[in-house]
């Protein structure tokens, strides 16, 4: 496997314009070859990532012996820290739809009660992405032909939710090799992932070949990836790509990660139409709760080599 640098050009959804024909040949290109693809005109003021970041320091400059009091084995289980998904990632989960109170739960809990302004951001920010995930969702179903956006976003889609999770990744002290990952390649359990990072970038996805690209930080542009729920929704048609993030200059890297998912009672399976006629069903049915758990159980305690996936989980033929 080779690991060069390329660059790519991903496409970007305008979400201010209507969908032109031409663009979602390009789309649904970007979204086959690698899941990834950007989106602007998201609604999502430029400056609240920043200031969420800024804010969030109160939280993650706190000793690790209180942070521990968010989990991972406490009742309320919001925090990651250090060295379960790799020795400099951490990171707070900021459930939805109620994001304030989920935030506000875990400031109160660890006597930051003066946080109410990062719970508001968060509430906001969390809103908003749900507005732009919904729009994303019906532009995929769009992708995929045949009116499905008419056809299946509301029975399909309707019960989605989401949830937000804050990352601090560390600065590496001594940095002698050329980038050290910050987070391991892994694939996301969600249908939809939108991903803000800051400039220091860091973000790469992987080709079918085994090559590391990146996906640079661009003013104003949210990164969307597709999870693997969509994956397995879609037949296939949609990738849930592998990603990873490296950390190339000793400095504090943040990014902030909305997962849009399927309900946790939904049963998973491709509507005939998607597979469409002729084409083999590469996913057996699966209830929704019961993929999240094989994941957790296998990640735990090993989150920076993350083996499975839902090919692994649900594929049937699986082609070696
Ligand atoms: O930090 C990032 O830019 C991406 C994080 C990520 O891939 C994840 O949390 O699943
Ligand atoms: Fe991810």
């Amino acid at each position: 496997m080779t690991k060069e640098q390329l660059p790519v050009h991903l496409p970007v959804l305008d979400l201010a314009q209507p969908v032109e024909m031409s663009f979602l040949s390009s789309l649904s290109r970007a979204c086959h070859e690698w899941g990834f693809f950007y989106v602007t005109n998201h609604g999502v003021p430029d400056d609240i990532f920043s200031t969420i970041c800024s804010l969030s320091k109160a939280i993650f400059s706190l000793p690790p012996e209180l942070k521990l009091k968010l989990g991972p084995d406490s009742g309320i289980k919001s925090y990651t820290p250090r060295f379960i998904a790799s020795p400099y990632f951490e990171s707070l989960l900021v459930s939805g739809s109620d994001f304030y109170s989920s935030a506000k739960a875990s400031s109160d809990e660890l006597g930051c009660e003066h946080l109410s302004d990062l719970c508001d951001l968060l509430q906001e920010y969390g809103t908003r992405m749900t507005v732009v995930a919904k729009k994303v969702i019906e532009v995929l179903l769009k992708v995929l032909g045949n009116e499905f956006e008419v056809k299946f976003t509301e029975p399909e889609f309707s019960h989605c939710h989401g949830y937000l999770r804050l990352i601090n990744y560390a600065s590496p002290e001594m940095v002698t090799e050329k980038e050290v990952e910050g987070l391991g390649m892994h694939t996301d359990m969600s249908c939809i992932s939108i991903v803000c990072q800051d400039e220091s970038g860091g973000l790469q996805m992987r080709s079918n070949e085994g090559n590391w690209l990146n996906v640079e930080p661009r003013k104003g542009y949210l990164v969307v990836n597709i999870g693997d729920l969509m994956q397995a929704w879609s037949n296939g048609r949609l990738r849930s790509a592998e990603h990873r993030v490296v950390l190339r200059r000793p400095v504090n890297r943040h990014s902030l990660a909305f997962f849009w998912c399927f309900e946790d009672e939904k049963v998973i399976l491709a509507p005939d139409e998607v597979v469409g006629k002729g084409n083999v069903r590469l996913y057996r049915p699966f209830l929704c709760c019961k993929y999240l758990r094989f994941r957790e159980s296998n990640e735990e305690g090993k989150f920076e080599k993350i083996a499975y996936t839902v090919n692994d989980f649900a594929r049937v033929n699986i082609q070696h």
